[in-house]
């Protein structure tokens, strides 16, 4: 079987600009890559005319959570699948904060089992640092990794104690894996839930400092450095994380990091009052220096990658008040367009600098076989509609759960149709 893209426009790195192209899938793979003005050879293949639109690289995320098992009411792995599909996403990588935790090789078998029936995009799972992410004892992680876990984290809250954290990096780092972390030391922390800026101050609330982040980021890369493990940090929202990071790539520190769209567009200043819980997530949205900040470390290379930290909940958990309501909003279906919209439609970034963080990049820093368009490479593609408009209808997302702060917003650039080895498994018509 065989698939061909026609019409579509790739993105050409020498002559910076995009250039009509056909592209040919078969067998799971890119078969051929052929110049718009010649004439694709189809044959009886399926077609998909893209009109000019970009095709991309499948979308890769590296942080995001399908609540399955336990948190079924909020997200399982065929919905979080659909959802990630509709965003653009071919590959994503879930996170251990489900219940039971993702912290035995039958829990991540159960992932990998589960998303080969269910899923329509590449599901790759993260195992826990600590049983049950409670900081007390390490994971078994030789036989994590032989079960399939892609790396080692204990998102949702962060290791808190040094020891812990040294010894799991030393042990990450004798069976070649990735400790990937939430920075937050709970002792400053406790209680808020907004950031310490404008808002809280404005509001009288306590608020959550920068340093409860940086300051894991500080210790940690001092221990990748005792340990030479890659490290990765999750959801960097402060000047001082980005500061940090910054320095220790610059006295070659085998550390990386992410950013989530919402700490790029939105800052403390932005959130509209105490009532909506939609505008609560971990990491706060920081003060709009911290924005700046973490845009300039994107921008010059010290944050590597961009990931949604797709955090779904019901709208009755969301409904409790801003301080009962869970942390986390979801992101699949807005990152695209909203990143398109504010950084590359105004000029501030190029296309293939929005596309190489949400492709190459997450590829690159997890050595995965995907996120390029080359003859052989997986057939995990995108097109999308870069002229579209469309304000954001919460209502109609994939995702079981609709916790978003930009319903209503009016973007431009939506995925229209995403192709998962060489297989169309979502498009606009079809809903
Ligand atoms: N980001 C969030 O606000 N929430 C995440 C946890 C996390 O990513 O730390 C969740 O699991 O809901
Ligand atoms: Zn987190
Ligand atoms: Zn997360």
């Amino acid at each position: 079987m065989s698939l061909w893209i026609i019409n579509g426009k790739i993105w050409n790195e020498e002559k910076g600009a995009l250039q009509a192209c056909h592209i040919q899938l078969a067998d799971g793979v890119i078969s051929s890559i052929v110049d718009g003005s010649e004439k694709a050879d189809t044959g009886n293949a399926e077609v998909i005319d893209a009109e000019g639109k970009l095709v991309s690289p499948g979308f890769i995320d590296m942080h995001v959570h399908l609540r399955d098992p336990g948190f079924e009411h909020k997200e399982d792995i065929a919905t979080g699948s659909r959802s990630a599909a509709k965003g653009g996403f071919t590959t994503i990588a879930c996170m251990p904060n489900t219940r039971p935790v993702i912290d035995t090789p039958e829990t991540v078998q159960y992932v990998l089992r589960k998303a080969e029936k269910e899923a329509i995009v590449k599901v790759l799972p993260y195992a826990a640092i600590t049983k049950n992410e409670l900081g007390r004892e390490l994971t078994d992680f030789a036989a994590l990794k032989e079960a399939g876990a892609i790396g080692f984290t204990d998102d949702g809250v962060g290791v808190q104690n040094a020891q812990m954290m040294k010894n799991a990096m030393a042990l990450a780092k004798s069976l070649d894996m990735p400790v990937i972390a939430h920075c937050e030391d709970d002792s400053l922390v406790e209680g808020a839930w907004a950031s310490e800026g404008e808002f809280s101050r404005k509001h009288g609330i306590k608020g959550i400092p920068n340093e409860s982040e940086a300051i894991h980021v500080g210790r940690d890369v001092l221990l990748a450095e005792a340990t030479g493990v890659h490290y990765h940090v999750c959801h960097v929202s402060t000047e001082q994380s980005v500061r940090l990071i910054r320095l220790a790539k610059s006295v070659g520190i085998s550390v990386t990091a992410e950013v989530c769209p919402h700490h790029l567009v939105l800052s403390d200043e932005d959130i509209p009052g105490l009532d909506d819980a939609n505008w609560k997530m971990n990491p706060p949205l920081r003060t709009p220096r911290d924005v700046q900040a973490v845009i300039q470390g994107l921008e010059d290379g010290t944050i590597d990658m961009i990931v949604t930290d797709h955090a779904p909940h019901s709208a009755e958990e969301k409904a409790r008040g801003v301080d009962l309501a869970p942390f986390g909003i979801v992101g699949f279906e807005t990152a695209f367009p909203l990143l398109y919209t504010q950084f590359v439609a105004t000029g501030k970034w190029t296309l293939s600098f929005l596309l190489k963080r949400m492709t190459e990049d997450p590829a690159r820093v997890f050595s995965l076989n995907t996120g390029r368009l080359t003859v052989g490479a997986p057939g995990d593609i995108t097109i999308v509609d870069l002229d579209s408009e469309k304000e954001v209808d919460p209502q109609t997302f994939l995702s079981k759960s609709n916790n978003t702060p930009f319903g209503g917003w009016k973007l431009q650039g939506w995925p229209v149709h995403t192709i998962v080895d060489g297989k169309l498994v979502w498009s606009e018509q079809s809903k």
